[in-house]
């Protein structure tokens, strides 16, 4: 596929030339900071996300939430977060939505839009006009909105009353997150059902669900691939978003090829966000993960010499956590297998092809398959690794970067989309002792 170019110069991935012992501390998760986003800007009343993310993403779904009516002003902000007090207002038509890369507000948005007083128009980076987005306008449209495209860029006015609806999410599971999360406003709440092959990212739609149940929405998910909404109010709380697991991937991936110790502090007991599919993914890959003495932190240690096994893993659930995989796989000594995530091929790139390229680029053999990727051992080198303006493309290269000198990463700063500070973040890292 041809890579894209960008002005800006190739970032120099360090290679890491003994163990790294680091403990990293992660900003918010941009999956939970943005459904919190929304459920506080449609509250009855003004409520506060806490530790919430600084990205481009969580930027994208401020300002977008801000068109539509709502107040948002940031408090004490730190590397840790900011925290958003939200004041809902009415909703307001006449807005233009600059939905950047960002799948969470191309699909988590329009269904609020829809309950805006006149049109409101959405947009996005020219890759985004590609990213699916047909399931979702089409259900909006059965439940009475008039959409007058079937992927960005698009114009939609409500009102709609809401009511049944049945839709193919098996592209993407934000399609369902997006209904879910207005739902609860609609004179009629919702009913969704979704037909076809398998939803992916099921734990992200039980993030969902749970993050309604805690706003005092009533969900019922009783029946596999049925979803149900009761009209209602949705309560103002006080949120607090845990770190991004997701965003630990590359770093918890250093442990593994630097034969070293990374230390992600607060990492929740319980959660549902899919990077805590990291514990037994890297497990298998050769990694011994602990909790710290606390019980607090998740510690991950890779084996001495810095070997990798390959694995065979279906990350249907987790296809978020893929380039980091990929990356590992591209260094491990045995063969890799990764199944399930066709879906990713809808992604800020497609994923599948992207990975297959560039690791073929540094030397390797990488094959992207119907559903996946099959990855072999093969020694590589040096050499540019683009990043798609795909944050996790980006570090991939990064942690390919750790064992194999001269690689450049392709637009670093891509990275903002969910992780602004990860150039220096990845140089702390490396620093530590
Ligand atoms: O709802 C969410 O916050 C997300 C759901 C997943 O989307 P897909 O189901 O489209 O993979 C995931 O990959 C994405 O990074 C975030
Ligand atoms: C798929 C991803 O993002 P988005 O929310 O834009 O879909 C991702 O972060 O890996």
């Amino acid at each position: 596929m041809p890579a894209p170019t960008t002005p800006t110069p190739h970032w120099p991935a360090p290679t890491a030339t003994s163990p790294v012992t680091a403990t990293v501390p992660l900003p918010g998760s941009k999956s939970v900071t943005n459904r919190a986003l929304v459920l506080a800007a449609l509250a009855d009343g003004p409520g506060v996300v806490r530790r919430a993310l600084r990205s481009r993403d969580a930027d994208l779904m401020a300002s977008a939430l801000r068109a539509l009516g709502a107040t948002l002003e940031p408090a004490g902000e730190s590397a840790a977060g900011v925290d958003w007090h939200v004041t809902p207002g009415p909703i307001r038509g006449g807005a233009s939505i600059d939905a950047g890369l960002a799948g969470t507000v191309m699909r988590f948005v329009p269904p609020v839009a829809a309950l805006a007083d006149g049109p409101v128009s959405f947009d996005g980076d020219p890759h985004a006009r590609k990213r699916p987005m047909g399931p979702i306008l089409d259900a909006l449209r059965s439940l009475g909105a008039r959409i007058d495209n079937d992927a960005l860029p698009f114009t939609i006015s409500g009102p709609l009353a809401g009511g049944e609806v049945t839709l193919d999410a098996s592209g993407s599971s934000q399609f369902v997150s997006g209904l879910l999360l207005t739902a609860a406003r609609f004179e009629k709440g919702i009913t969704i059902r979704h037909v076809g092959p398998p939803v992916p990212s099921q734990p992200h739609i039980e993030m969902t669900v749970e993050m309604l149940r805690a706003v005092g929405v009533t969900v019922d998910d009783s029946e596999s691939d049925v979803w149900r909404v009761e009209p209602g109010p949705i309560a103002a709380r006080d949120m607090t978003v845990e770190p991004d697991l997701s965003n630990a991937a590359p770093f918890l991936a250093a442990a593994l090829v630097t034969g070293g110790t990374v230390t992600i502090p607060t990492w929740p007991e319980r959660t549902t966000q899919p990077g805590d599919a990291l514990r037994g993914l890297l497990t298998a890959m050769g990694a011994t993960v602990t909790r710290s003495q606390s019980g607090a932190d998740l510690v991950v240690t890779g084996r001495p010499t810095g070997e990798i096994t390959g694995l065979d893993a279906d990350l249907h659930e987790v296809g978020e956590l893929t380039p980091t995989i990929a990356a590992l796989a591209a260094l491990a000594t045995t063969p890799s297998r990764i199944r399930g995530v066709a879906h990713l091929r809808g992604h800020e790139t497609d994923r599948l092809a992207a990975l297959a390229t560039e690791i073929n680029r540094l030397g390797g053999d990488a094959e992207d398959t119907a559903d996946g990727l099959v990855i072999r051992p093969r020694p590589l080198h040096g050499g540019t690794f683009h990043s798609y303006d795909d944050h996790r493309m980006a570090t991939a290269g990064a942690v390919i970067g750790l064992r194999v000198p001269g690689v450049e990463v392709e637009n670093i700063a891509t990275t903002a989309k969910t992780l602004p500070e990860f150039a220096r973040m990845w140089a702390g890292m490396l620093e530590a002792r």
